[in-house]
């Protein structure tokens, strides 16, 4: 399997990266502008004869021959979408459509990291599949918001207006031998939506903005903790390696999506911001701070699909997806643990 993985060099692509390599039929593709991510997340991978890292920017079209892409080229971080938010909507979408493009020539499957953020403020909690969102269509987060949305519109209209049965399937392929047909004239698209919730773990950039790096990183410098108010708004925590299971699965299992993938464990961040006091450090201070404007007040998966079609469901509670992450900062930021 020859499978290809934008996005590779941040957080959840690097890992997914190293799942992908245990299997030795797997030969694997990055292609990474590195906004966001490093070469230092694949350092490992490196010179191995069944990797390639590519610099490439995914609104411009890529060619290369592959059976898979698992997409997740896209700033993660509010921080981040929002710093150059008519590029986060660039990347959403001309990405988008490049990858549909290419999955479409080479008839390869395609798996879309889209977002909890398409439900937006979310009216309906906890969130299933079949909620349509609540979301701001011109506000500072909309980039990504919509730019998520308009990706999971195109992954589909590819699929519909591309789409053929089974049986179609074979004969069209049959017809491309008969005929001699080049690869690009493959006329079918597989697609996977992921829904994915907050997701934490080793890797994260040290400054990467989003809570439970900020969190550690303040824990671990002795500085207050950053709670923006008003600290009751909620948010699921999924740790990495259960993300990555449930990626996989998602690529390899019969369901198009979209698919919730996320751990339905909700918390305040007041209750996160405790959790990390008591955890990482006792003495600091829990600071609350302003907010940003359309912070959704809660968010929790309803997993039931991804349960019933995936047979996934997370392992890691927070509190011990939490040392984890800890002991990786510990490391980069050089602090030692007090004994
Ligand atoms: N981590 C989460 O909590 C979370 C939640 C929901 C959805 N997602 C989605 O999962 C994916 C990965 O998220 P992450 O947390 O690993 O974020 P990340 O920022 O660590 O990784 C994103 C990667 O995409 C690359 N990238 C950005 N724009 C690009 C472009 N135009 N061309 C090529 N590469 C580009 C970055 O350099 C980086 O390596 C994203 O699509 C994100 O929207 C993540
Ligand atoms: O220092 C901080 C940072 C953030 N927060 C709060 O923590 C909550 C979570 O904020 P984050 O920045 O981690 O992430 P958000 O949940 O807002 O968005 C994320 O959701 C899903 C993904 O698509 C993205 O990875 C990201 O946009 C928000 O309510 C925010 O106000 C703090 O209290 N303190």
């Amino acid at each position: 399997m020859r499978i290809l993985v934008t996005g590779g060099a941040g957080f959840i692509g690097s890992h997914l990266v190293d799942k992908l390599m245990e299997n030795e039929k797997n030969e694997v593709i990055v292609a990474d502008n590195y906004f966001t991510g490093s070469k230092d997340n694949l350092r490992k991978w490196i010179g191995h004869p069944r990797f390639e890292l590519i610099r490439h920017d995914v609104t411009e079209p890529l060619l290369v021959e592959v059976d898979q892409i698992y997409h997740l080229a896209c700033p993660a971080s509010p921080i981040f979408y929002k710093y150059n938010p008519v590029k986060t909507i660039k990347t959403n979408v001309i990405g988008t459509l490049n990858m549909l493009g290419l999955a479409k020539r080479v008839g390869a499957r395609i798996l879309l990291t889209s977002t909890s953020e398409v439900y937006g403020d979310p009216l309906v909690h906890p969130q299933p599949e079949t909620y349509w969102g609540n979301v701001n269509p011109i506000g500072v987060r909309s980039c990504y918001d919509e730019g998520k949305r308009v990706a999971e519109t195109l992954m589909f209209d590819y699929h519909r207006q591309h789409g053929i049965g089974t049986c179609c399937k074979i004969i069209c392929i049959i017809i491309d031998d008969l005929v001699n047909y080049v690869s690009h004239s493959v006329c079918f698209i597989e697609i996977r939506i992921a829904r994915i919730f907050n997701t934490y773990g080793p890797r994260m950039n040290i400054d990467d903005g989003r809570v439970v790096s900020n969190f550690i990183a303040q824990a671990l410098r002795d500085e207050p903790l950053t709670v923006q108010a008003p600290g009751t708004q909620t948010r699921s925590f999924c740790y990495v390696s259960d993300m990555v299971d449930g990626l996989i699965r998602l690529m390899e299992g019969e369901n198009t999506g979209p698919i919730n993938i996320g751990n339905p464990g909700e918390f305040t961040m007041i209750e996160l911001a405790e959790t990390v006091k008591e955890l990482i450090n006792p003495k600091i201070e829990i600071k609350m701070v302003e907010n940003t404007p359309d912070d959704p007040r809660q968010r929790k998966p309803d997993i039931t699909n991804a349960k019933k079609m995936l047979g996934w469901e997370p392992k890691i509670k927070l509190r011990d997806g939490l040392p984890l992450m800890e002991a990786d900062f510990r490391l980069r930021l050089g602090v030692a643990k007090k004994l």
